[in-house]
């Protein structure tokens, strides 16, 4: 039999958390890389018990388990970009910025996830406090929801002003370009996004969709950015592209289990 060899694909790594639920976490990093015609590695964090309803376990990998799986992909296989999601705990966030540091990595998206859209903090203090020292101003671009850049700016967000204020103290602590998600906002400011990257400030608006369907839409959101660097295109048309994505994901929310639906990251093309 004849072998043909595939052409050559972007590649991505995703280093994030699982979701048993499928619809957030890696699940959802991985087929949106898919979707994107991407290939997808990833490098597991942590492991959530996890459905509709919510997060009902977590169980973290040592460290040296997250840089194991980083250090399989980048020594054999390679990647045109990385994105981080849940990190966890302290130790995780260090052995990630450790790695990103001493790598380079200049195509590095971090989903800084805190805090869910419903307010819910997902990783402890300690991680926080690391996430925003020694990970953030590592990345290109970072991608905080409201509750997320309320505390790494230290503003209260209630209006447009506020989440343009706090992408412009999250850049200038960081120096990352930062995108301020609007998917828990209210009014006139739901599902409209913030830009600063110390040059533009841009406001990416969207009709919002009505649908309790939302789970997974920060890392679909940060997962299809990560795929559009790896493919070659410039900081803010990834974005661009990837919100663009994003709302025709929520189109197609799916009605499964009993509460909060994914996403559908689904088959359509991009
Ligand atoms: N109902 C909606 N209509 C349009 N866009 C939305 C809606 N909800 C969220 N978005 C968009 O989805 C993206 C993710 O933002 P969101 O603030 O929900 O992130 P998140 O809280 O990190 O998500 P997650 O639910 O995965 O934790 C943003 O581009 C946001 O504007
Ligand atoms: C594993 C995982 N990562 C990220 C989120 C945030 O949506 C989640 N709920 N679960």
């Amino acid at each position: 039999m004849t072998s043909i060899a595939s052409p050559t694909i972007p590649i991505a790594l995703t280093i994030a958390g699982s979701d048993s639920g499928g619809g957030a976490g890696m699940q959802a990093d991985l087929r949106t890389f898919a979707v994107h015609r991407v290939h997808g590695t990833c490098a597991v964090t942590c492991i959530t018990a996890q459905n509709t309803l919510g997060v009902t376990r977590v169980d973290a990998l040592p460290p040296e388990a997250v840089v194991a799986q980083i250090d399989a992909v980048a020594d054999d296989i390679g990647f045109d970009a990385v994105k981080t999601g849940m990190l966890l705990d302290r130790a995780i966030v260090a052995a990630v910025a450790e790695k990103a540091r001493q790598a380079g990595w200049s195509k590095l998206v971090v989903d800084p996830v805190m805090v869910s859209r419903t307010g819910a903090q997902l990783i402890d203090d300690d991680a926080v406090a690391a996430l925003k020292n020694h990970l953030l101003p590592l990345g290109a671009i970072a991608t905080p929801n409201r509750y997320e850049a309320q505390i790494l700016s230290g503003l209260a967000i209630e209006t447009l002003d506020d989440m343009k204020a706090a992408a412009e103290k999250i850049h200038h602590h960081s120096r990352h370009a930062v995108l301020v998600k609007g998917g828990a906002m209210s009014g006139n400011c739901h599902g409209v996004d913030v830009w600063f990257d110390g040059d533009r400030l841009e406001v990416l608006q969207t009709t919002a969709v009505n649908t309790r369907h939302t789970h997974g839409t920060g890392c679909t959101l940060s997962a299809a950015i990560t795929a559009n660097l790896a493919r070659g295109n410039d900081p803010l048309s990834a974005v661009k592209a990837a919100k663009k994505y994003v709302t025709e994901a929520l189109h197609r929310g799916l009605n499964i289990g009993n509460g909060q639906g994914p996403v559908g990251q689904g088959d359509f093309r991009v």
